[in-house]
């Protein structure tokens, strides 16, 4: 096993190049893959090889970015003919993308700025710059955005906990491997940890797909975080035992809606409930980019269903085998069910950290106003 590698996307403009971490093979093996064109893009974020809202967001802007230059430098290719098949192609790769994952509003709103570029211009060679650089924009915002992000839930839970140093629970994988880099939620576990107020970092596994089982761990033991794996359904008995002074559980977001409620991974709406019931912190971290100020509220988010088969099988490594095997856990005939978010209410949730700030509850209505708070 190696845990070398953080980094979910590298891509260079000269030559033209975007490859992935495939997260589909961690913690057990480090294999980059290529993308070349928008097609690809969507394959890989269809299949899971690179997940987490903002990543995906930035993944398919990147494919489309990586597959113009490349196709730019064939002149025959027919998609440069003139500015209108140009169009035609973005607009066309562009609904693709968006086809490959329902829930996160990260991939809707960095398709919608790259058309807004897109439908504004009219020379084929200016639209493509300028794709490509709005597509890099995203990248390099994204990691500064998650360390604003760190600063500020770090500061906000320090604060409000009143004890120097306390443990936290997470859910999911929102690190570096969800994101540019850093990350969200583990963004401000990095931060706390790095402030020297992180006694323990508690994490679930995320069943089905083991987001936190397997790509969670690889990046606390990378970073040498004192942290403990535990079931999903753990996570009551921990907080009601008291355990290593928790104060918050913290977690990522796929789909803020106006008022504050946030679809995440299956799993995250029971933390919320039973935060509230242990009377601590639910803090939920996302970039702007998560926040669809064009629903009111959750009833309005699309949850994505997805394979069966993703509960029905495990995968991993045999000991003393190299290849990565799928084991069948129930009989033949099974009926699964398998939605791969779910949405907390605005009332479960203490304060939402953006990298613009920490935003809070409106008292009467114990919602979140959020395209005030956002203005
Ligand atoms: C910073 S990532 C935040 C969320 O995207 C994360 O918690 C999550 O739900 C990821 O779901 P996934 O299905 O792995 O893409």
């Amino acid at each position: 096993m190696s845990t070398n590698s953080l980094s979910t996307v590298i891509y260079t403009r000269s030559p033209p190049s975007l490859k992935i971490l495939n997260q589909l093979l961690l913690p057990h093996k480090t294999v980059y893959e290529s993308i070349t064109s928008a097609q690809e893009g969507y394959e890989q974020i269809k299949q899971m090889k690179v997940r987490g809202a903002p990543a995906i967001g930035i993944v398919a802007a990147l494919s489309l970015a990586v597959d113009l230059l490349l196709q730019y430098s064939n002149p025959t290719c027919p998609m440069f003919k003139d500015q209108e098949s140009l169009k035609g192609y973005v607009k066309s790769s562009l609904d693709h993308l968006k086809s490959s994952r329902p829930t996160a509003v990260n991939l809707f709103r960095a398709s919608d700025i790259l058309w807004n570029i897109t439908e504004k211009e009219n020379d084929v060679k200016i639209i493509i710059e300028k794709i490509v650089k709005e597509a890099e924009k995203m990248l390099i915002d994204d990691i500064q955005d998650n360390k604003n992000i760190g600063k500020f839930g770090a500061e906000f839970i320090a604060k409000e906990s009143q004890i120097e140093k306390f443990s936290v629970v997470t859910h999911c994988n929102t690190g570096s491997l969800a994101t540019a880099g850093y990350g969200t939620a583990l963004g401000i576990i990095r931060s706390l940890y790095s402030q020297n107020k992180l006694s323990h970092a508690y994490f679930t596994e995320t069943r089905p797909y083991n987001q936190g089982a397997r790509l969670t761990a690889y990046e606390l033991i990378h970073d040498k975080i004192t942290s403990t794996l535990i079931c999903d359904s753990m996570v009551s008995a921990l907080l009601s035992l008291n355990k290593d002074n928790i104060e918050a559980i913290i977690v990522g977001a796929d789909r803020v809606a106006s008022n504050g409620d946030t679809a995440n991974k299956i799993g995250t709406y029971q933390l919320a409930i039973t935060a509230k019931y242990h009377n601590k912190m639910f803090i939920v971290a996302a970039p702007s980019t998560s926040i669809d100020l064009n629903i009111k509220s959750g009833k309005d988010i699309i949850i994505e269903e997805r394979d069966g088969n993703e509960i029905i099988y495990v995968k991993g490594i045999v000991e003393n085998e190299l290849e990565i095997k799928k084991v069948r856990l129930p009989p033949e005939g099974v009926k699964v069910w398998n939605p791969s978010f779910d949405v907390t209410p605005a009332e479960l949730i203490t304060a939402i950290v953006t990298e613009k700030g920490v935003f809070m509850k409106d008292n009467e209505t114990n919602e979140f106003n959020l395209s005030e708070l956002l203005k």
